[in-house]
């Protein structure tokens, strides 16, 4: 399959590398030019917990220089600039081209679907971490998993193709037909440890070491799952907080992505996140305080930068 990855940093660089491995054609599309030199030079150095080593053969280039059409377009910015790097890669995007985000927060589908046609959009979800540690350099410790599903066929044979070649290179992928409730899921988990970490500046082992973080994490949460659920998305309170307390206990040393974003002095998923959750929130009369107070503390700390 020719795969391209849209929004090559750590996550699609990730991705990019093991489909690359596991024998796809992989092309990298990114905008940070050194990123970009440093793999078409020495290729991909990808740390995961098998091996350190480096990845050959993979095409690097911006969006609006990639030639003819891709199979797969896995989108991987962040949600900020999702729809510039869709249009700068239209020309790569043909009749035939099938678009997958994995990215955090909601509004994904509808974003990419102003760009592509809805029965070639398919959706996600993804727990595998990532961190990109320096031009062509990326980590990834720990395990995780992949859901996706198309948006407008379901379980459509696009869903299971991109779903048995993400899972041949090793990422734990399969078709879910429940695939909101992972996304739901995994908003109430990035609402709660991302947001909170970003606001005080606290590793996620420092936010569950305090009872105030324990207890905050738990209000987002329920918050955010409350209004999936007024959006008909069968979600698990339990499995969610059973979630967010492992990465307390296992994670500690990481800094979820928006801490990561804020102190490099970058515009934060926020609004794809918290403030997505409170659009939602007020159209179903439900009342988001704590989601709301994040999303403003967030709002003025990147109103500084
Ligand atoms: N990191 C993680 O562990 C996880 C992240 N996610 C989600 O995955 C998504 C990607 O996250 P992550 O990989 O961490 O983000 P990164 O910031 O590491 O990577 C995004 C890349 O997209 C590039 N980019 C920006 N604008 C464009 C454009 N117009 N065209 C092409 N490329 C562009 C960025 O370049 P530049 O830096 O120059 O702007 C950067 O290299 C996010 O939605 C995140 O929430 C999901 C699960 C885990
Ligand atoms: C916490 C993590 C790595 C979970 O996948 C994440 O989504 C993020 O840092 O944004």
């Amino acid at each position: 399959m020719n795969i391209s990855i849209l929004g090559a940093g750590a996550m699609g660089s990730l991705f990019g590398g093991l489909l690359a491995e596991s024998g796809q054609k992989v092309r990298l599309l990114d905008i940070d030019e050194r990123h970009l030199e440093a793999i078409r030079r020495q290729g991909l150095r990808l740390e995961t917990d098998s091996s350190d080593r480096r990845i050959d053969g993979l095409a690097a280039c911006r969006p609006e220089q990639a030639p003819g059409h891709a199979d797969l377009l896995l989108v991987f910015t962040k949600t900020l600039h999702t729809e510039p790097a869709l249009r700068s890669a239209a020309g790569h995007i043909g009749a035939q081209t099938l678009v997958l985000t994995l990215q955090n927060g909601l509004g994904n589908a509808e974003a990419v679907s102003r760009h592509v046609a809805r029965e070639r959009v398919l959706i996600g979800m993804t727990n595998w971490p990532a961190d990109l540690l320096g031009p062509g350099h990326v980590r990834s410790h720990g395990e995780g998993v992949v859901r996706v599903l198309g948006l407008e066929g379901g379980a459509s044979r696009g869903a299971s193709q991109v779903a048995q070649v993400l899972d041949g290179a090793g990422l734990q992928c399969r078709v879910d037909r429940d695939v909101w409730t992972s996304i739901w899921e995994k908003v109430a988990f990035n609402a709660a440890l991302n947001s909170l970490c970003a606001a005080s500046g606290c590793t996620v082992g420092q936010l569950g070491a305090a009872p105030e973080g324990v207890a905050l994490a738990r209000h987002m949460v329920l918050e955010v799952l409350a209004v999936a659920r007024a959006a008909g998305v069968a979600v698990d309170e339990q499995r969610c907080l059973d979630s967010v307390a492992f990465a307390m206990a296992n994670h500690r040393d990481h800094k979820p992505s928006m801490l990561q974003d804020v102190l490099a002095g970058r515009a934060t998923e926020i609004g794809a996140i918290n403030g997505e959750v409170l659009a939602r929130a007020r159209q179903a009369g439900i009342a988001v305080p704590h989601t709301e107070t994040l999303l403003g503390l967030l709002r003025l700390i990147e109103a500084r930068m």
